[in-house]
């Protein structure tokens, strides 16, 4: 239904219960609607499994009372390495339910990745597909990890590990957690920075509340009070990131809806076909996999698609045609960061703009700004900026002090992204202030890239920037200074994009390496990658 955005703008009001936290929700839905469907789950080799709302609040149960016998309890860190699975959510709400703070993690970590994350925020628990428990084995012993919980296969072939099918098979439905506020932490995400490692952004239970009364509505047009009988949301995010929180929880949850989950590596056929053989109504997607959709014969799909969402990195007029020609759904951008919900949306019923992220969510107060906090005029560049204090947005790192101070000093939360706007309020996205790279809808850092880079033997420096790439938006482009000896060719190119793809998270590894003499320096001797940024842009 097309959102009366006048009018939504003026009356909105952030209703936030001082009691609300998502476990909670869930055992409301189970007495609510028990029997309604919350997960259609389907597997790459056609496995299907369904969990409905009762289900879900007795798997959360279940969870929550193995980890308090492994004494897991309130402000208890957990990390988690999970691929797209049924009990995904029993993870989460289980340990959420025990008052623990969720550390959701991308199943490419690598050693190294999980070492610091867990380091970092000092995590006991780790909760992992049997795929990766060879990643944390390797990198335990230097952890404060204790608890071991494998997801999947045999837990006899894991040293030090329990199955969590044995933890919940005789566990009780039932479960009295620690009293939980809307103000008590939940989750901790990690996201790049230019500078140094990853940050930890803390949330608290209100996020997803935040969710239910922003996302929900104004960008996904569905609300709980809607019937949703008709309605199968699927959003192809994965487990590790913030986005998961976005749709999967922060809305399909929130408002009872019933989701699509896919264990299955992205393949636009295979997308298309499950969309038309499962009936999914509302899609999100990043811009990349649109684009990737946009190039097949979308003609031939008879979809019951009625919203299609697109996030991560701008959208382009091409596939927003495509999609409009093959199925008459537009799809509509929606733009935020792990540190917030969204901030712009185009929401249901706005005339599109192709190239647009929409106009600010009624409540947020998103704006641009300068460098003096001034907000600036109709088609200036500025950064985007929601005000501190606001609840959509986060309030702090993970015992960073420091950082925070420096985030929430002024009177607004700048996101680092550079946008202007037009004089009907659109807002157009017009890249970073900072050198972080946005490519097919990730987040990079230039100096996770840079740091892998310079551990290969050949390698004496190397800066990482976004280079314009067609299909993913960026990529990760990285200069290269060779160590004395050494001669730059594509066998050479081919060996550190391997090595890259071992050391770090693989989906940071530069899709294009170039070979120089000497990076740009300012007289302090730190590298000027802007100049290497306009050098790709040109
Ligand atoms: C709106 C939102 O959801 S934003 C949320 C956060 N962001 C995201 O979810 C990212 C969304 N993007 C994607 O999922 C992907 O980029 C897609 C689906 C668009 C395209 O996928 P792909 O091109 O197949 O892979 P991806 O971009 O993840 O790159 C990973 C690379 O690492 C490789 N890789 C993956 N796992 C491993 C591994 N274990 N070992 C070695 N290499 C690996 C992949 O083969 C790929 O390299 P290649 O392109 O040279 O083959």
């Amino acid at each position: 239904m097309a959102v009366d955005y006048a009018a939504e703008s003026e009356s909105f009001e952030w209703d936030i219960p001082e009691g609300y936290n998502i476990p909670a929700v869930i055992e409301s839905h189970a007495d609510a609607f028990g029997d309604r469907v919350a997960l259609k789950f389907r597997d790459a080799d056609g496995g299907r499994e369904e969990r409905t709302y009762g289900d879900l609040r007795d798997d959360m149960n279940r969870f929550a009372n193995a980890l308090e016998s492994m004494g897991v309890g309130k402000g208890d860190r957990l990390i988690h390495l999970l691929p797209r699975d049924p009990d995904v959510f029993a993870v989460q709400l289980g340990a959420l339910k025990r008052g623990a703070l969720l550390v959701p993690s991308s199943s490419m970590l690598k050693p190294k990745d999980i070492a610091f994350r867990a380091n970092d925020c000092k995590a006991t628990t780790a909760v992992v597909h049997e795929s990766l428990v060879g990643m944390v084995d390797e990198v335990r012993d230097e952890t404060p990890l204790s608890n071991f919980v494998v997801l999947g296969g045999d837990a006899d072939d894991a040293d030090g590990w329990t199955s969590f099918s044995d933890l919940v098979a005789d566990a009780s439905a039932e479960h009295d957690g620690p009293d939980l506020r809307a103000e008590d932490p939940m989750s901790i995400n990690y996201t790049s920075g230019t500078t140094g490692q990853p940050k930890p952004v803390r949330h608290r239970h209100r996020w997803m509340r935040c969710f239910e009364l922003v996302n929900a509505p104004y960008w996904w047009g569905v609300t709980a009070d809607d019937d949703l009988s008709e309605e199968l949301l699927w959003a192809t995010t994965g487990t590790g990131w913030a986005k998961w929180f976005w749709s999967p929880v922060g809305v399909g949850l929130t408002t009872g809806a019933t989701q699509f989950v896919y264990r299955g590596d992205f393949e636009p056929d295979t997308f298309l076909d499950i969309m038309e053989e499962e009936g999914v109504t509302r899609l999100c997607a990043v811009p990349t996999q649109y684009r990737m959709f946009a190039q097949r014969d979308l003609g031939s799909y008879d979809l019951q698609l009625t919203e299609a969402l697109s996030a991560g990195e701008p959208l382009n007029r091409e596939p927003i045609e495509a999609f409009r020609e093959a199925f008459g759904v537009i799809p509509r951008d929606g733009y935020g960061q792990t540190e917030t919900v969204a901030l712009l949306t185009n929401y249901p019923g706005i005339d599109v703009k192709p190239g647009s992220m929409g106009k600010p969510t009624p409540g947020l107060g998103t704006t641009i700004i300068d460098e003096n906090e001034e907000v600036v005029g109709v088609d200036e560049i500025g950064e985007i900026a929601v005000p501190v204090g606001c609840p959509g947005i986060f309030d702090g790192y993970y015992e960073k002090p420091n950082l925070d101070e420096k985030t929430f000093s002024g009177d607004y939360y700048r996101t680092g992204d550079l946008a202007s706007r037009d004089e009907d309020g659109y807002f157009f996205f017009e890249g970073r202030a900072d050198d972080i790279i946005i490519s097919a809808g990730y987040r990079i850092g230039p100096f996770e890239v840079e740091d892998a880079l310079v551990s290969h033997e050949a390698v004496a420096e190397a800066a990482a920037v976004a280079s314009p790439h067609e299909e993913r938006g960026s990529i990760v482009k990285a200069f290269v200074v060779l160590i004395d000896g050494y001669e730059g060719s594509d066998d050479l190119v081919e060996e550190l994009q391997a090595f890259m793809k071992e050391q770090t998270a693989p989906y940071k590894y530069p899709r294009e390496i170039e070979f120089v003499a000497e990076l740009p320096k300012t007289s302090s001797g730190k590298i000027r990658r802007i100049e290497l940024r306009s050098q790709e842009r040109d």
